[in-house]
């Protein structure tokens, strides 16, 4: 099965803050598109502008300048088309698991028996069934992170935006995670943008990867991962996984010297080079 729908055009945008004279420029200029069915994510160095662009695809963000679509048409704000998981679980503490996951349904006017089955159906792929009727609070942080993924998968997106989901997890749990995610990507075929510091997380998750600059973030280089599906832990290790993860490094190393000024650089990091990763994978832009 193939997903039709799900198509994210982001072209020539721009994006600053600021108010009376002192003006943050975020993005700017950044071209991307993620396509139907594709997992996509975005790295770069702290502050580039990752979760600003996020926030402008989930509708959160005005944007200054250029285009946002989704399967042609304009973004123009939140809508149950994009699902949205960020670092903090941002759960209800109030409600169950499943009263969690059921809300976006509810807010739609999705009866209370189609809700409850789809909601369930979707905390089954999770692992969570068991747990459908304890609260956040009763739940691990790998488990509330399940569940934000789950309510947000819940209202059936075609897109799901991610910002560092699995950042506040411990290494174990994160792994345990990457694969539960994978999985139910596989099944749901949806699109993901998927925002990491992590680079093997990138890698091992990835059908392409945009590198970004320092702030104000443009898109360094565009990375395909030439690693076949379902992707296993073991690929980690094979010398496709290994070239990349070197080309990324470099990619955003050289990118975090220069942010932070060229005395350091030519105090003896100068140098490093920025290797390319298997022919044609990685086009610097
Ligand atoms: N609401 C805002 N008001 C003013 N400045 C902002 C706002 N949001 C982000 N910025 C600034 O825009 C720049 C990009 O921030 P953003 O959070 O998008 O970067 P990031 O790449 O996601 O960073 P990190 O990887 O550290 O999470 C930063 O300089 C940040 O301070």
């Amino acid at each position: 099965m193939s997903a039709q729908s799900g198509h994210v055009d982001v072209r020539d945008v721009s994006i600053s803050f600021g108010a009376r004279g002192s003006v943050i420029e975020a993005v700017k200029g950044v071209s991307l598109q993620v396509q139907p069915g594709e997992f996509v994510s975005l790295i770069g160095p702290s502050g580039c502008g990752k979760s600003t662009l996020l926030n402008a695809v989930a509708g959160f963000t005005e944007i200054d300048a250029g285009s946002l679509l989704l399967d042609g048409a304009p973004i123009d704000g939140p809508g149950s088309d994009r699902g949205v998981v960020f670092q903090q679980y941002s759960l209800f503490p109030w409600m169950t698991v499943r009263k969690n996951v059921e809300f976006g349904l509810k807010m739609k006017g999705v009866g209370q028996s189609v809700r409850e089955t789809q909601a369930r159906t979707l905390l089954g792929l999770a692992g969570l069934l068991a747990f459908e009727n304890h609260y956040p609070a009763q739940l691990s942080g790998g488990m509330k992170q399940r569940v934000g993924i789950v309510r947000a998968l819940a209202t059936s997106p075609q897109v799901l935006l991610m910002d560092e989901p699995f950042g506040a997890l411990d290494s174990q749990t994160r792994s345990v995670m990457q694969e539960i995610l994978t999985n139910m990507w596989q099944r749901l075929r949806l699109s993901v943008l998927f925002i990491t510091h992590d680079i093997e997380e990138a890698i091992f998750l990835s059908d392409r990867i945009y590198v970004m600059t320092a702030r104000p973030g443009r898109v360094k280089a565009e990375l395909k991962v030439p690693l076949p599906r379902p992707r296993k832990p073991e690929m980690m290790d094979s010398p496709e996984f290994v070239a990349l993860m070197r080309t990324i490094k470099a990619l955003i190393r050289d990118e975090s010297l220069a942010a932070m000024g060229s005395e350091l650089s030519d105090g003896g990091l100068r140098g490093l080079s920025t290797e390319l990763g298997p022919e044609g994978a990685c086009h610097v832009l």
